[in-house]
Formats: C-alpha cells, sequence, structure tokens
C-alpha cells in the first residue's frame, strides 16, 4: 500500500478485510464527507474521488473516516471499523447518528477554569470508551488559570485510570507539541469540547489550517463553483484530523440525554419536593434541603446538576436554532424543486 494511504490510516486491519477477489473489482479509499447520495474519499493515490451509493447503501450507515471499497464511480463496501463515533439521533427516536469512524485517539478539551466540570468529561470519557477510542483530556488556558493547573491534571486523570490528562496553554507551540505523540502518521484524532475552549487554536496549530472554516471551492455538475468545508485536516504531525460538524455539535445533544440518567438520585429526589415549582432553597417540604441535611446528598454533585441543568436550556436553545434551519433549508428546497419543474413547463 502507499505510504499516503498508511499514513491516513490504513492497516493490516483494513487489508485483511480484503479478499484477493476483491482487489480485481474493486480499490479502498477512505471517506473524508458523507452527504445525502455520494461520499467524497481519498484514495491510496491522494486522489479526491466523488461517488454514488450503490445498491441498497444508504448514506446514514456510513460515516467521515470510514475505509471503504469502490468500483467505477459507485461505492461498493464498507469496511469493518475499528471505532465509530455516534450519538443518540435528536428527538425521542432510539437511532444512533454516526459522527465519525476509525479515530484512534479523542481529544476532550476543557480548560482550566469554570468550564472544568467533571460530569461533561465523564460522559465524554464515556463516549469515547464505548466508541473505542482512546479518551485524551486537554485542558487549555493553563497559562490563565483559576487555580493550580496541577489540580485540574489531577481531578481529570481521576475520572477514569483509561484517561490521559495535560494542561497546556494552546496559544504556546511547545506545548501543543505535548499532544504530537497521538498524532503521528497513520493516527487518526477528533476534538470535542464546550465553544470557546480553543478547539480551533489547538487544530489551527496542529494542522496549520483553519479547520471547518478552511472550505474548497469546486465546480459541480452545472459548472458553477460551490463551497463545501471539508472533514479531515492533515496534521503536521503526518496523522490525520476529523473536524465535522457532527462533532462539534456532541457536546449539545449529549448533554441533554445524559443529565437525567446520571443525576436520576437528584430528579428522584425532586419528585418528592412538596412544591413542583421547589426552587430548593428555603421551601418547606424540600427533599434536596432534606438530603443535603442528612448527608445523603452531596453539595457538589448538586451544584453539577445544577451548572449542567442551565446548560442544557441553553442547549436547548440551540438545538431549536437548529432546526428552525433545518426548515429553512426544506423550505429553500422545495423552492429550488418548484422552480425547475415551471423550467420544464410542468406548472403543477
Ligand atoms: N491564553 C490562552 N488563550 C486561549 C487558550 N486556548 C484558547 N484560547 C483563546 O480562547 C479563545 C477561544 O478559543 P477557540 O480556539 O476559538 O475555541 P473553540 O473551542 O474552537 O471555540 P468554538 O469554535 O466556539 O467551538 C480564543 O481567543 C483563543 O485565542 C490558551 O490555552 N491560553
Ligand atoms: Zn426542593
Amino acid at each position: 500500500m502507499t505510504p499516503f494511504f498508511k499514513a491516513l490510516g490504513w492497516s493490516d486491519y483494513f487489508s485483511d478485510q480484503i479478499t484477493s477477489e476483491d482487489t480485481v473489482k474493486l480499490a479502498p479509499l477512505r471517506l473524508t464527507e458523507v452527504r445525502r447520495n455520494r461520499v467524497i474519499g481519498l484514495t491510496p493515490e491522494n486522489t479526491r474521488v466523488e461517488l454514488a451509493l450503490s445498491g441498497d447503501m444508504v448514506a446514514t450507515d456510513l460515516a467521515v473516516g470510514d475505509f471503504a471499497l469502490y468500483s467505477g464511480e459507485r461505492l461498493e463496501q464498507v469496511l469493518e471499523r475499528k471505532s465509530v463515533i455516534s450519538r443518540k439521533a435528536a428527538g425521542h427516536s432510539a437511532q444512533a447518528q454516526l459522527i465519525a469512524a476509525n479515530i484512534d485517539t479523542l481529544f476532550i478539551v476543557t480548560s482550566c477554569n469554570a468550564d472544568f466540570n467533571e460530569a461533561r468529561l465523564e460522559r465524554y470519557v464515556a463516549l469515547a470508551i464505548e466508541a473505542e477510542t482512546r479518551p485524551v483530556i486537554v485542558m487549555t488556558k493553563a497559562d490563565m488559570p483559576l487555580g493550580d493547573p496541577a489540580d485540574y491534571v489531577a481531578r481529570a486523570k481521576a475520572i477514569s485510570d483509561r484517561v490521559e490528562a495535560l494542561a497546556i496553554n494552546s496559544k504556546a507551540r511547545d506545548d501543543i507539541d505535548r499532544l504530537s505523540q497521538w498524532c503521528q502518521s497513520g493516527q487518526t484524532v477528533a476534538l470535542v469540547g464546550s465553544s470557546g475552549v480553543g478547539k480551533s487554536t489547538i487544530g489551527r496549530t496542529l494542522t496549520g489550517e483553519d479547520l471547518l472554516t478552511a472550505d474548497i471551492r469546486e465546480d459541480d455538475a452545472k459548472g458553477r463553483h460551490t463551497t463545501t468545508a471539508r472533514s479531515m485536516h492533515l496534521m503536521h504531525a503526518g496523522g490525520w484530523m476529523v473536524d465535522t460538524p457532527g462533532m462539534r455539535e456532541l457536546a449539545l445533544h449529549d448533554a441533554a440525554a445524559g443529565i437525567a440518567t446520571l443525576f436520576e438520585d437528584i430528579t428522584d429526589l425532586i419528585s418528592d419536593c412538596k412544591f413542583s415549582d421547589c426552587q430548593h432553597k428555603t421551601e418547606p417540604g424540600c427533599a434536596i434541603r432534606a438530603a443535603l441535611d442528612n448527608g445523603t446528598l452531596d453539595q457538589h454533585r448538586l451544584e453539577r446538576w445544577q451548572k449542567l441543568r442551565d446548560e442544557d436550556v441553553e442547549n436547548t436553545d440551540t438545538i431549536a436554532t437548529a432546526k428552525e434551519r433545518g426548515r429553512k433549508f426544506s423550505k429553500m428546497q422545495r423552492t429550488a424543486f418548484k422552480a425547475k419543474r415551471m423550467r420544464r413547463g410542468d406548472f403543477d
């Protein structure tokens, strides 16, 4: 296999899945973008190809980072994944939405300040472990910490012994270099974390590019210029970074879904408060206050829940905004479709 493809993550794990029969008709590629009816990927020769989906293949079964086989203009087969990051789709359906495949390391980014939140980190770590990627907690703003950065490292490490944790100044190249052990040729990484913690700063230093804003211009079938954001970026250290909008939004949906399960004890207590709109301050018959007083509920845990719940309210707004965007998009599509029918002269 070409050095380029090995750097892109190709390994025996994938070549072992291909029969000699396959290699006659099919060629491998790694998917860098998944759209509704087509995908874009990179071949072992570093050629960008755009493919239609064959037969019963559906885009929702594919993820950025997948290794796959194609023939001619069609994607034929997805190879078994080493890891896959997914999330529960928004809404009540239990369907999983695939975010990215074959990620070796997930950088869970937070800062040495009030953004540091054990409960949120716990969920990210759980997600990484479930996805079979290595969780590395990166705590930025070590140059302007609220408290001692070493304490944050200790708290992050205490979350799980499967976690690596380090505090950095993401604006200092020497500090970013400490991440390069996970960014070597053949390795794929992704970044998650709240807004403003330094993901773009880290991504820019590791790749030399402005990730999500790094657009490429291409000609569509009608010769028009369209702009699309790429999802996979080569890092200076030789590995690749995945940055998809889905990855950035992981936190939002995740927070909404995780709170109830993680804080079941608190939600149970609240249902025992005398007043349904109890603020758990001075009200009589407050089950939360009673639990704090008798020591069955920890004050810090309560505060963690309160902070997450407040965030969740914000996130719900963000999801509503995303839905609004979705509505505008389908309206745009309907308008375009109508215009097309009118051009064809078929008016109803
Ligand atoms: N001093 C200092 N500033 C930092 C550090 N990391 C990030 N910043 C600054 O914090 C701000 C936010 O950083 P970004 O990299 O844009 O954060 P982000 O996580 O990409 O945010 P979103 O794009 O909203 O998801 C920028 O002004 C950065 O320069 C750090 O380690 N030290
Ligand atoms: Zn109460």
